[in-house]
């Protein structure tokens, strides 16, 4: 019984930390998941390319799934894609949700892909990887395009495929959701809800910048990349609790920014929005 997933990143345009609503965008770069089902014995874990990683995540989406649909199996599940960990970028809702939909794979059982993404995320909660469970991130990865959510009841508010070329720049380090400062991205509430207005009235250019400036000031991250990007690009933001950027708008437009950012340490990259999400096999 061997399953297999696929499911993409996403960038911010709402950080959910401060008052439980989140808004994303899936972005065209992949992470795969590979299940292999036994009868019996323990589930585990494997990320490709690394001996450290933890892998709690992905063992709790099969163990989730084969309680719900399966017989007691046991089994391995392994991830390997190009999307960096613990760099915002939603790797950990890329990982749930390719692990979720390659185990019903598996199983070959069917089931509607927002429902397994609201598995993936409570996997996350039940292995603290997560502060608000991240459905915006989860949903926008699951479904592909943007998503707006309220992660307190894991309810899907609004849901467009919305169509842009991204940069992005990743620093050379990490820095993890469960490990930011929650308390401080609470201060910051009032613009938050501000974000939130502008993305559901479809702005998402000018929602995504006020959410940059916005969580650069409460994580204390660099306002640099938003300043020096901001009159050209159409939006551009700290993607999730960071440490990466993403930046939106036309390609000519974002190869000005790329210009820009060329001087900063880690890499850039340029990509689009995604628009079909997850998908098995
Ligand atoms: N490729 C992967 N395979 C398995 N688990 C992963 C993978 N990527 C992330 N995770 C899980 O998610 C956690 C990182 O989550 P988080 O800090 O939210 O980062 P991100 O912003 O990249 O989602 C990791 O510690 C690990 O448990
Ligand atoms: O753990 C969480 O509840 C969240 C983590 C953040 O994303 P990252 O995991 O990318 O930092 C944030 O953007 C999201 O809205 C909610």
């Amino acid at each position: 019984m061997n399953g297999r997933a696929t499911a993409p990143a996403a960038g911010t345009v709402l950080n959910a930390l401060a008052n439980e609503t989140g808004s994303a965008f899936a972005i065209d770069s992949e992470l795969t998941a590979t299940v292999e089902l036994t009868n019996d014995g323990p589930i585990t874990g494997e990320v490709a390319d690394t001996t450290d990683a933890d892998t709690r995540l992905i063992e709790r989406c099969v163990e989730l799934i084969v309680e719900r649909f399966g017989d007691d199996e046991g089994g391995t599940v392994r991830t390997t894609g190009d999307i960096p960990m613990a760099a915002g970028l939603k790797s950990s809702s890329a990982a749930a949700n390719a692990t979720v939909l390659a185990t019903l794979d598996a199983l070959d059982v069917t089931y509607p892909r927002e429902d397994a993404a609201r598995i993936g995320v409570q996997a996350a909660r039940d292995v603290g990887v997560t502060v608000t469970g991240a459905f915006d991130d989860a949903s926008a990865s699951m479904l592909g395009g943007l998503t707006i959510t309220d992660n307190a009841r894991d309810e899907l508010l609004k849901h467009e495929a919305v169509e842009w070329d991204v940069l992005v720049w990743t620093p050379n380090k990490q820095a993890f959701s469960a490990d930011a400062d929650v308390a401080r991205c609470e201060q910051i509430g009032p613009m938050a809800d501000l974000v939130a207005d502008l993305a559901m009235a479809g702005e998402y250019g000018r929602a995504m910048t006020v959410n940059g400036l916005a969580f650069c000031a409460a994580l204390q991250f660099p306002t640099d990349p938003l300043v020096t990007a901001m009159s050209h690009a159409d939006g551009v933001s700290l993607s999730g609790t960071g440490p990466s950027f993403t930046a939106i708008g036309d390609r000519a437009a974002l190869e000005r920014v790329r210009e820009i950012w060329q001087t900063y340490e880690g890499n850039i990259w340029m990509t689009t929005t995604q628009t079909d999400g997850a998908q098995r096999g």
